[in-house]
């Protein structure tokens, strides 16, 4: 009966983690498909392979990924020479990241950061210039807005763990995570209407969906700085966030920030 018991029990735990992973990945795929996100293809016009192939030429930096025995993930932004721009080949391997997470069996979390302090500055401002023909930039944002709904859909619980400064695209990134935790000092800032571009990496219509039209409408359109302090206020990220994470999620956190 014992040796029967200590058989069952181990067993019992995977069909138990099994089973909130999949109700997780139900949960989540039903609540993105209520709010229509789809992937774009090519009856959308895109040409994944076309653009890939022009990104490949713009080189530098990289996304790391570290995955622990306990489950939990860290995916690191790391280009900082430019506050964690992404080149053309950082969101090639974004890319490459989330098909292997999406292929971890074992993952129950994520913490999405930035190298040496920073969190991200978005799109490498020398790409933009580049590939700044309509095809090129619709292209680019596609591709990318796949990934980061690819990214929102994985059956982890994500967390966008910001140190110094999210933004541009590093904004939007902190909007395809679950959660967002800012540390004392840190910052948010849409600053897209700056620099006469809408965001393209999907992030306002993740923000009308967090925080409601009215809200997003005063961040976008006055490119505002978004400290601990408004994010709170804005329900946008709140101190006690912290102790809906999992336990060893909290523990990661906090060893990344100490
Ligand atoms: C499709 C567009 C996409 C989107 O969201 O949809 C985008 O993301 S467009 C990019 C939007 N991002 C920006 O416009 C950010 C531009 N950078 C800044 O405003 C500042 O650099 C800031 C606030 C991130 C940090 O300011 P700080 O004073 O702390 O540092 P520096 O400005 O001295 O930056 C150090 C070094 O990094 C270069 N840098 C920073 N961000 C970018 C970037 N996005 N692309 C290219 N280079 C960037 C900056 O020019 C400095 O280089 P240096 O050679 O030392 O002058």
């Amino acid at each position: 009966m014992l040796a029967v018991g200590a058989w069952w029990r181990p067993c019992a735990a995977e069909m138990a983690v099994s089973f909130w992973n999949n109700l997780l990945q139900i949960t989540k795929n039903r609540v993105l498909q209520q709010r229509g996100v789809s992937l774009y293809n090519y009856t959308h016009g895109f040409e994944e392979h076309v653009i890939k192939k022009k990104l490949e030429q713009f080189a530098g930096g990289s996304i790391n990924l570290s995955k622990d025995g306990n489950g939990i993930g860290v995916l690191t932004v790391n280009n900082p020479r430019l506050m964690n721009a992404f080149t053309g080949t950082m969101m090639l391997e974004l890319q490459e990241k989330v098909t292997e997470l999406e292929n971890w069996k074992e993952g129950k979390g994520l913490i999405i950061r930035g190298a040496e302090n920073t969190f991200c500055s978005g799109s490498d401002l020398n790409v933009v210039k580049a590939l700044s023909s309509m095809q090129d930039g619709v292209n680019t944002c596609m591709f990318i807005r796949n990934t980061l709904t690819r990214l929102m859909r994985l059956p982890l619980i994500s967390v966008a763990l910001v140190q110094g400064k999210a933004v541009g695209g590093g904004a939007e990134l902190t909007t395809a995570c679950d959660f967002r935790l800012m540390t004392p000092g840190s910052e948010i800032r849409f600053v897209h209407k700056e620099i006469g571009l809408v965001p393209g990496w999907g992030g306002a219509t993740r923000l009308v969906q967090l925080i409601g039209s009215g809200n997003a409408l005063k961040l976008l359109s006055g490119a505002l700085k978004v400290d601990p302090e408004r994010a709170s206020v804005l329900f946008y990220c709140t101190d006690d966030t912290l102790l809906l994470f999992p336990p060893k999620t909290r523990l990661k956190c906090t060893e990344i920030v100490s």
